[in-house]
């Protein structure tokens, strides 16, 4: 369904070459969570924009089911839903009508967007909002209505980026909630996190990715056998000695 096949982006920042992402290779199919998981600075934020078509690739391509983002960018970003934890509103517009407004700006039929806004404020609970202005919402409120934006247009493939930065426990049980929701309807999700303990609960499969390469991807059981360690977070700090086993074995 998401297929990232040997991508690569290099920058010049004070006439250094920095190399973003380096032959990056993954493919995530319907009903996978994949966790995109890094340090700082490793190159999540730049794979996931050129996923979007908002970087250009040096090198490499990504298809979004079946549609190759540099052959045809916007039908490759209307099979893409996108949550960040920056994601903001329309203050003065009401709930109801904002996302409405995403659905048409999708290309959804109008008869559809009320049938899927219908569905979706059901699981997400927003029922109770719609007719609210969005700039009066509290932050948890705000993300539901965010995560049911990201869905409007009913995409199979789902990218979220950092989705549970700055959220309170119940903020991050919907999330969850959310995560499990887009599993179960089959959609394609990658998840970047810096949030390992919540990774490992989340994600079916994995890639570690320091500098820019994916240094590791697989199962967290496949992943443990390769490290000999039990958790992501003692697996990271292998990555990033130079001298650790995970480096040897997965370089
Ligand atoms: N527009 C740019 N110009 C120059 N360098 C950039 C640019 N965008 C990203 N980089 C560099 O590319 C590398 C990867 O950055 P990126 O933002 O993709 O990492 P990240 O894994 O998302 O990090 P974080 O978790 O801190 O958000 C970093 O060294 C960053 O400084």
């Amino acid at each position: 369904m998401l297929h990232i096949h040997a991508l690569t982006k290099r920058f010049v920042a004070e006439n250094e070459v920095v190399c973003a992402v380096d032959g990056l290779s993954l493919d995530v199919q319907p009903g996978e969570v994949y966790g995109l998981l890094g340090p700082n600075g490793a190159g999540k934020t730049t794979t996931l924009r050129m996923v979007l078509g908002l970087v250009v690739p040096d090198d490499g391509y990504t298809e979004v089911a079946g549609v190759r983002t540099s052959v045809d960018p916007f039908a490759a970003k209307s099979k893409l839903g996108f949550v960040s934890a920056s994601d903001g509103v329309y203050p003065w517009l009401s709930v109801r009508e904002m996302l409405l407004y995403f659905a048409d700006l999708y290309g959804v039929s109008p008869d559809e967007a009320v049938e899927r806004l219908k569905m979706l404020a059901d699981v997400m609970d927003i029922k109770a909002l719609l007719d609210r202005r969005a700039g009066t919402l509290s932050t948890g409120q705000r993300q539901r209505v965010t995560l049911v934006r990201g869905l409007i247009h009913d995409p199979p493939v789902m990218l979220l980026d950092e989705p549970t930065r700055g959220l309170d426990v119940v903020g991050v049980q919907t999330i969850f909630r959310y995560i499990a929701h887009l599993r179960q309807v089959g959609k394609a999700v990658v998840v970047c996190t810096h949030r390992l303990d919540e990774a490992e609960r989340l994600c079916d499969n994995f890639g570690l990715l320091h500098r820019g390469k994916l240094r590791y991807h697989g199962t967290l059981s496949a992943l443990r056998e390769a490290s000999g360690r039990q958790h992501l977070v003692e697996m990271f700090d292998d990555l990033m000695n130079p001298s650790s086993a995970l480096n040897e074995t997965n370089a």
